[in-house]
């Protein structure tokens, strides 16, 4: 039997291409917002492979880690390592880092970068952590409120759990899309998912805040 989470992470990729390719019947550009971490890897390697006008996309990120491209924990690594390769190489990427030194100083001018893409955005790819969180809106981050509330494209992060600062769309931003995704894995998550669909706090588990966007749920064991 396959292992189930390729399975999903090809279904995932499947939905995903097919989204793009359907909005680019539509529009000249389209597109696609990703989150980091470790659940997208093989989601990632699916997409790459897929045939597509990759050179008509636009990626970036739904956060990112201040740290240097060289860094481990770049999601901007990630992406470039993972998903902006073979058919998918022709993407153009907008990333979030910026040589400032801090995500405070930088999130100005990442946030040009931003205005500059094809809003509203044809998809969103959201992971979750086991606290709830997605993007990086944390319930513990003294950023909370603002990220959920704020209007402005980016807010700089700064959770008491996460090692390094971060800079993350804001709610109001990564609902700008056409179509969300929410892409977990195990049962750890499944249960966190299980216990924030019945509420609304979101200041409890931030997931919450997309949980009517419509979303679409890719959970495998
Ligand atoms: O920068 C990040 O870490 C992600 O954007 C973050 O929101 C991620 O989706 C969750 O933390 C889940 O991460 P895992 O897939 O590693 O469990």
């Amino acid at each position: 039997m396959s292992d189930p989470r390729e399975a999903l992470a090809g279904q995932l990729a499947e939905a995903v291409a097919s989204a793009l390719a359907e909005d680019l019947r539509h529009q000249p550009r389209a597109l696609l917002v990703v989150s980091g971490g470790s659940t997208p890897v093989a989601f990632f390697r699916a997409l790459a492979a897929t045939p597509l006008e990759w050179a008509r996309v636009d990626v970036t990120l739904a956060d990112e880690r201040w740290v240097e491209e060289s860094d481990s924990d770049s999601n901007a690594r990630l992406v470039r390592e993972e998903l902006l390769q073979h058919e998918a190489a022709a993407a153009r990427f907008v990333g979030l880092k910026t040589a400032a030194g801090t995500p405070e100083e930088g999130a100005e001018e990442a946030a040009a970068r931003l205005e500059a893409l094809a809003w509203p955005a044809s998809v969103v790819v959201l992971g979750m952590g086991t606290d709830g969180h997605t993007a990086s809106i944390f319930a513990d981050s003294p950023e909370l409120e603002l990220a959920l509330a704020t209007r402005d494209p980016l807010v700089a992060v700064r959770a008491p759990s996460q090692r390094q600062p971060r800079i993350t769309l804001s709610a109001d931003r990564l609902h700008r899309a056409r179509r969300h995704f929410l892409h977990i894995t195990g049962d750890a998550k499944r249960d966190v998912l299980a216990r924030a669909l019945p509420g609304d706090d979101a200041r409890e588990l931030p997931i919450r805040a997309f949980l009517a966007c419509p979303l679409a749920i890719y959970w495998a064991p």
